[in-house]
C-alpha cells in the first residue's frame, strides 16, 4: 500500500516542528506571506535547525518574485517552496532550476484542468481562504485525480480525514488550522490524531 505524506503548515514554534517530525510528519511549512503565521527567514531557520535530517522544510510564497524566493529559502535553509499565488510559469521554472517546486491553487470551483501543465514536482489543492480551515467540494478534485503528486489541502482535520481517505488517496495531505489551538499555535493532541490516521492509509 503507498504511504499518504503528511505536510503540517504554518508553523511558528520549535516545540510545534519537533512534535510533527516526532509524530511522523514528512514536511513543514512557514509562511513567508502576510499572514498570522507569517514568520521571518531567520526564525523558520533557527526552527528547522531543531529537526532531524529527513524532514522537509517547505516555504510558502504569494505572488514573489524568484529572486526574493530563493534569497529567503537561502536563510530559511528550505528544501522546496510552495507557490500560493498567481505565479507565471516562467517563476516555477525559474524556481526549479534550484528546488522543488509545489503549485498551490485556491478552490472556489472545479479547477482548470489546464493546471495539469503548470511546471510544477506536486500541485496541491486549498481551499478558497488559504489557512483558514475552509473547506470545498472534493468532487471538484476530478480533474486532477491522475495528477501522480496531488496534495489534499483546505479544511482538514482529523476528523475529516476517513471521509477524504474513502473518496480518494492523494499523494500527500496538507493541514494547518484543523490541528491548532490558535493561529500558528498546534494542539499536539489534534497533531497526533491527525498524524496516526494519515500513517494508517487509505486502505
Ligand atoms: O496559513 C496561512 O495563513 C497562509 C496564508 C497565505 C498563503 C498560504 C497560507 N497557508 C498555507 C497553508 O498552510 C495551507 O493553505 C494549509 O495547509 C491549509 O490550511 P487549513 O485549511 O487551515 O488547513
Amino acid at each position: 500500500m503507498e504511504p499518504v505524506r503528511a505536510k503540517v503548515c504554518g508553523l511558528t514554534r520549535a516545540e510545534d516542528a519537533l512534535a510533527a517530525e516526532r509524530l511522523g510528519a514528512w514536511a513543514v511549512g512557514f509562511v513567508f506571506a502576510p499572514s498570522k503565521r507569517r514568520v521571518t527567514p531567520e526564525q523558520a531557520a533557527a526552527i528547522g535547525a531543531r529537526l532531524g535530517p529527513f524532514v522537509m522544510r517547505v516555504g510558502v510564497f504569494v505572488d514573489a518574485p524568484p529572486d526574493e524566493v530563493l534569497a529567503v529559502a537561502r536563510t530559511a535553509r528550505l528544501g522546496a517552496v510552495q507557490l500560493h499565488g498567481r505565479e507565471p510559469p516562467e517563476w516555477a521554472e525559474a524556481l526549479r532550476r534550484h528546488l522543488p517546486v509545489i503549485k498551490a491553487v485556491r478552490l472556489s470551483g472545479p479547477p482548470d484542468p489546464a493546471l495539469l501543465t503548470y511546471p510544477a514536482d506536486a500541485l496541491l489543492a486549498d481551499g478558497p481562504r488559504p489557512g483558514s480551515g475552509e473547506a470545498y467540494d472534493w468532487g471538484w478534485l476530478e480533474p486532477l485525480a491522475d495528477h501522480p503528486r496531488l496534495i489534499v489541502a483546505g479544511g482538514l482535520s482529523p476528523e475529516r480525514l476517513p471521509e477524504l481517505f474513502a473518496r480518494l488517496c492523494p499523494y500527500a495531505v496538507d493541514v494547518s488550522s484543523g490541528v491548532e489551538s490558535a493561529p500558528g499555535v498546534k494542539d499536539e493532541a489534534r497533531l497526533r490524531a491527525f498524524l496516526q490516521r494519515v500513517r494508517r492509509g487509505c486502505g
